[in-house]
């Protein structure tokens, strides 16, 4: 089954357009994780057995692993959510981008190694930047389009030849790109009116929107913006406000509480 298949599936079995980020902080863990060498792993398993039928697609950021040498971490708990979960797509957010030898290799790594079922790209350098991960004809790869922090705005929104750069990569990624269906776009939930826009240009491409929760995106503004006419086409992605909505010993069902709650809010404006 291709990534685009599997979340398709993932959106109609859990009734859900909710991907739960994990970004694992050892600051933050409860007490009585605190000082085990598997701490990373534990958190990030318990919040996923407590989600996993509540979400469309999981999404681990590498930098949290890489930072701890906790890579290991990482494969393991991909491993699990494919062996436990086997229907929730895991997008690897690692948001590369580099030449195309060098992008074969961070293919090989999202893929092979961790074997995510999707990664996160950045465009900037290009087709040949890219072509490398489309190579692995199963998988996903979602390009930064418009992201959600205020900084985006700095090179996103130059003007070039009568449009913005993000509508730019739109237009590239749905017209040129895309010929085997595997692209998906990232666009920040704190600007809906560039999800519109990004809708308008892309048809019923996938898009990755982080920005609601901690970042404080509105999240019936980002559904109504972004849904396709079938009520589906995001992973509207929250981390921090999931995984330490508790911050003791029933933390995981505390982010099952704050999952169940976001996606019923979500749901609402389908
Ligand atoms: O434009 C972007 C692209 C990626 N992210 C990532 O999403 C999560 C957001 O975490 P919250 O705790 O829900 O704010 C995080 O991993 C970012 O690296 C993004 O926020 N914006």
């Amino acid at each position: 089954m291709t990534f685009t298949q599997q979340l398709a599936a993932a959106w109609q079995q859990n009734d859900s357009l909710l991907c739960v980020g994990l970004d694992p902080d050892p600051a933050k863990f409860p007490a009585h994780l605190k000082g085990r060498d598997d701490a990373i792993f534990e958190f990030c398993k318990s919040i996923v057995d407590a989600t996993a039928d509540l979400v469309c697609s999981f999404k681990p950021q590498i930098a949290y692993f890489a930072a701890r040498r906790a890579e290991d971490q990482l494969e393991a708990l991909i491993a699990h959510i494919h062996e436990q979960h086997p229907g929730v797509p895991v997008i690897l957010d690692a948001k590369r981008g580099d030449i195309g030898s060098t992008a074969e290799q961070y293919a090989v790594e999202a893929f092979a190694r961790f074997q995510a079922d999707a990664v996160t790209v950045n465009p900037y350098m290009g087709r040949d930047s890219v072509e490398p991960y489309l190579a692995f004809p199963d998988k996903g790869v979602i390009l930064l389009c418009r992201t959600s922090n205020p900084g985006g705005s700095d090179l996103q929104f130059l003007e070039t030849n009568g449009e913005k750069l993000y509508e730019h990569v739109a237009r590239l990624a749905a017209e040129k790109w895309n010929s085997t269906g595997q692209i998906g776009l990232v666009v920040g939930a704190t600007f809906p009116a560039e999800i519109a826009r990004v809708r308008q240009i892309v048809g019923e491409m996938p898009l990755l929107v982080p920005g609601i929760g901690a970042q404080g995106g509105d999240v019936e503004a980002t559904v109504k913006a972004g849904r396709t006419a079938a009520g589906s086409g995001l992973m509207i992605n929250s981390s921090r406000a999931i995984l330490y909505a508790g911050q003791g010993e029933d933390y995981a069902e505390a982010a099952r509480r704050a999952a169940l709650a976001t996606r019923a809010e979500i749901n609402q404006y389908r």
